[in-house]
Parts: C-alpha cells; sequence; structure tokens
C-alpha cells in the first residue's frame, strides 16, 4: 500500500525515539493510551510508523514553551514518519489536519517544523497541479524564455479609484510590463468596487492588447467567501482577463482548489501570513513541503519573497524556495516562483547569480511605482536591471549603461533592508 513520508525538525525534553512514536501513535490511532479494538492487526495496517531518525544537537533551552525536561536538556532531530495513504485518500484538508495537526500541541516537543512531504505516484494521477504553470504564464504574456516575467503591484495598495488604478495601467502596459496585480490588501473598497475596478482596467489592457498583440497579465485579487470569489473569477473571464489572485492562507486549501480546477486563468498565489508559518526556526512549516501543498491545488505563480527583501527572510532560503517551486516533483509540473518583497532591480544580479534562472515572475512594487522618473521608467529601468544581469554585467557596470537603471540605483541602492 502506498505511504506519504512527512520529514519534521523536532525538537524533545525526552528520548527522541520515544517522543517520535507518540507523534506516530497520536496521528493515527490518536489517543493516549491503548483503547479496545486497536488490534494489532488494525495498527499495521493504519498505524503512523517512524521510519528513520537522525540524531542533531541537544541543547539547554527549549525552543519554545510548554514542557521542561527533566534532566535539562532538549534533543534535536529530523524524524521522517510515514502513514498510509488509506487513512486519508485523497483529501488535502485531512492530509494537513494529519501531517500538521494536533501533533503540534504535544508536550512531548519543545520545537516541531514540518520539512518536507513526500508523496506517492498516486497523487500525480490524482491532482491536474498548476494548469498554466511557467510555460502557461510565458504564452499568455508573450515572454518568451530568456528574461523573467517583469510586474509590479499597483501601490498605494488601496484608496486609489478604478480610473485612478487603470491610469497606472495604461502607463504600464506603454512602457511595456509583463504582469500587474492588486495588493493582498484590496478586493472591493469603498471607492474601488471590485467589478468597476475589472471594468476600467480590462477596458485599458483590452486596448493595449487590440493595438500591440500583448495583453498585460492583471491578477484581481477575487479573495472572498466561496460564492463570491467565483462570480469574481467569472466576471474577470468575462472582461478578458487572464490572472485572478487569491491570498492562500485566508482561503485555504478548499477554495483554493475551487478556484483552480476551473482552469481558465491562472492563479496567482499570494502567501501573506507566511512568516506566522515559518519565522519560527522550530515551529510551522518549511517551504518545500508548503508549496507541493499549493501545487497540488493547482496554483500556478507562488510567492517566495526576495534576495534584500524588506522582510527578515534569509537570502538562502529565498534561493531554496526558488529551487523547490521549479523543481517538478511531486506532479512533473514547476510552479512559477514570485520574487518580490522590497524589490528594485538591483537585486537582479545577485538573484540570477544565484540562481541561474530566469524562471520567475519578477515584481517591484515601491520599486516601480517610486522611481524618480515615474512609473514608466522604473519599468525600464527594471527591463534593463534583468538584461544587465542576463547578459553578465554587474550592477555597477549596469548602471553607467543605462540611465533608468542609474536613477534607480541613485534612489534604492543606499536602501539597506536591516535584519539581525
Ligand atoms: O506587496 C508586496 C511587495 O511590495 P513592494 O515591492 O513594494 O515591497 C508583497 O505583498 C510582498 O512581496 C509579499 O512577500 P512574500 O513573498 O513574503 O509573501
Ligand atoms: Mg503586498
Amino acid at each position: 500500500m502506498e505511504r506519504i513520508t512527512a520529514r519534521y525538525y523536532i525538537e524533545t525534553p525526552y528520548a527522541v525515539e520515544k517522543a517520535a512514536a507518540v507523534l506516530a501513535g497520536e496521528q493515527s490511532s490518536g489517543t493516549f493510551v491503548a483503547v479496545p479494538g486497536e488490534t494489532e492487526e488494525l495498527k499495521n495496517q493504519f498505524a503512523a510508523q517512524v521510519e528513520h531518525i537522525e540524531h542533531l544537537e541537544t541543547v539547554s533551552e527549549p525552543a519554545i514553551p510548554g514542557a521542561s525536561s527533566p534532566d535539562g536538556s532538549y534533543r534535536r532531530a529530523m524524524v521522517d514518519v510515514s502513514w498510509s495513504v488509506e487513512n486519508f485518500g485523497h483529501n488535502l484538508p485531512t492530509l494537513v489536519s494529519t501531517l500538521q495537526g494536533n501533533l503540534y500541541e504535544i508536550t512531548q516537543f519543545t520545537g516541531l517544523k514540518l520539512m518536507d512531504i513526500h508523496f506517492p505516484e498516486s497523487y500525480a494521477n490524482s491532482y491536474r497541479g498548476p494548469r498554466f504553470g511557467i510555460d502557461g504564464c510565458r504564452s499568455l504574456t508573450g515572454v518568451t524564455s530568456g528574461r523573467p516575467l517583469l510586474g509590479t503591484i499597483i501601490k498605494p495598495s488601496v484608496g486609489l479609484t478604478p480610473a485612478q488604478t487603470a491610469e497606472i495601467v495604461d502607463t504600464l502596459a506603454q512602457a511595456g510590463i509583463d504582469f500587474i496585480k492588486d495588493d493582498e490588501l484590496m478586493t472591493s473598497t469603498a471607492n474601488s468596487r471590485f467589478e468597476d475596478r475589472v471594468d476600467a482596467v480590462m477596458r485599458v489592457i483590452n486596448r493595449h492588447a487590440d493595438r500591440t498583440g500583448k495583453k498585460v497579465m492583471y491578477a484581481f485579487n477575487i479573495s472572498d467567501e466561496l460564492e463570491p470569489m467565483l462570480r469574481k473569477y467569472e466576471y474577470v473571464l468575462q472582461a478578458g482577463g487572464t490572472c485572478a489572485m487569491i491570498s492562500l492562507n485566508s482561503v485555504g486549501l478548499t477554495g483554493a482548489k475551487r478556484i483552480c480546477d476551473l482552469g481558465e486563468l491562472a492563479i496567482h498565489g499570494h502567501r501573506n501570513g507566511w512568516g506566522m508559518l515559518n519565522r519560527h526556526p522550530l515551529l510551522g512549516i518549511e517551504f518545500p513541503a508548503y508549496q507541493k501543498l499549493w501545487r497540488l491545488a493547482g496554483v500556478d505563480q507562488l510567492h517566495v519573497n526576495g534576495i534584500q527583501n524588506k522582510f527578515w527572510e534569509s537570502d538562502d532560503s529565498v534561493v531554496r524556495s526558488i529551487a523547490s517551486c521549479l523543481d517538478p516533483a511531486p506532479l512533473g509540473k514547476p510552479v512559477l516562483p514570485v520574487v518580490s518583497s522590497g524589490q528594485w532591480g538591483g537585486q537582479a544580479f545577485e538573484t540570477y547569480r544565484r540562481t541561474q534562472t530566469t524562471d520567475l515572475l519578477y515584481m517591484a512594487g515601491g520599486g516601480i511605482m517610486a522611481h524618480p522618473g515615474g512609473p514608466a521608467a522604473g519599468v525600464t529601468a527594471l527591463q534593463q536591471a534583468w538584461e544587465g544581469a542576463v547578459t553578465g554585467l554587474k550592477l555597477e557596470d549596469a548602471a553607467r549603461q543605462y540611465k533608468e537603471f542609474r536613477q534607480s540605483v541613485e534612489k534604492f541602492g543606499k536602501l539597506q533592508f536591516s535584519r539581525a
């Protein structure tokens, strides 16, 4: 019978073997004592199994509160646990309740992080995964390989009217941008009703597309309860849009999958709330596991933060996240990594040096909108930065060569997002 294996980074005040056995027990037979009916036969078929333990360091302070060690030591380990697929079939919410449920509450742990998930073959047959992914998004925007899709987030995030938003879209489209999106804070506001914004923006985008043959991809934020979200999806589709955005952690796997299953618009997955799930080194989930769940749901584009970003995440972590999006496993289809957060083009050089890929959606919000020459110059600067990065120029050489990029360096180059 097929099994799903999950890898956890754990810390325990007790013996690692015992703690791992409690995890496996709680997450399959499900209680703290043996109960009638829990036969050997049932356990053999359905009990979770500890497959592998790799002992790591021992520390003297617990990573998170909730339990204390009798001997003052807290042992860390990497533990692989497997479950029979029979326990949950192909049911993503129950899979998550099993792999990420009560186990975080067990006192045998003073740290627990889901690092990765290994899915068996049958998952690739049961889930379509990204309908568009990298190739589909390239062909919808007309961006052939050799450079990333370049995009922006309309800023200010809220407060602009549909007409003002459409005016910015007009400027950006003329400058040759590939992708624009609503911020996650924007769906329908008192002065920008969703439908009015779609009408105003798509009028501009369709007009440009008729003239130039290039249709800018605009990710309208449809995040909402299920029925209104479906109505908004349909509205975007009818207006000629090619993309919708959802805040993944807010709409959940069920909502995301329902939307992705429709398969007519590329789905931009925003991961706001990520810090809550990941920022602690010994609590939550790591991106390789996280992205697989959303990929099973069918998301086409997924945020990975960015090199030298404005948030807390390290460059190493961003590079790892990009690699995990580009790895075709488990469905044979990669998801397009969305590089975003404090980007302005200057980071293109290090991003390319470290990842050696252009299969990215590279977005600058403030980095385009606040360019000294205006948003159109901001788009040009981003194009120049990537042209320079891919052709092997150093940032300083590109700044000498390209005027708009030089202006970006002058304005944003001094910014250092500080972190410990
Ligand atoms: O609005 C922005 C970035 O704006 P700006 O370009 O102005 O910084 C996005 O919400 C974050 O990139 C999300 O980051 P994450 O990848 O961590 O979800
Ligand atoms: Mg945002």
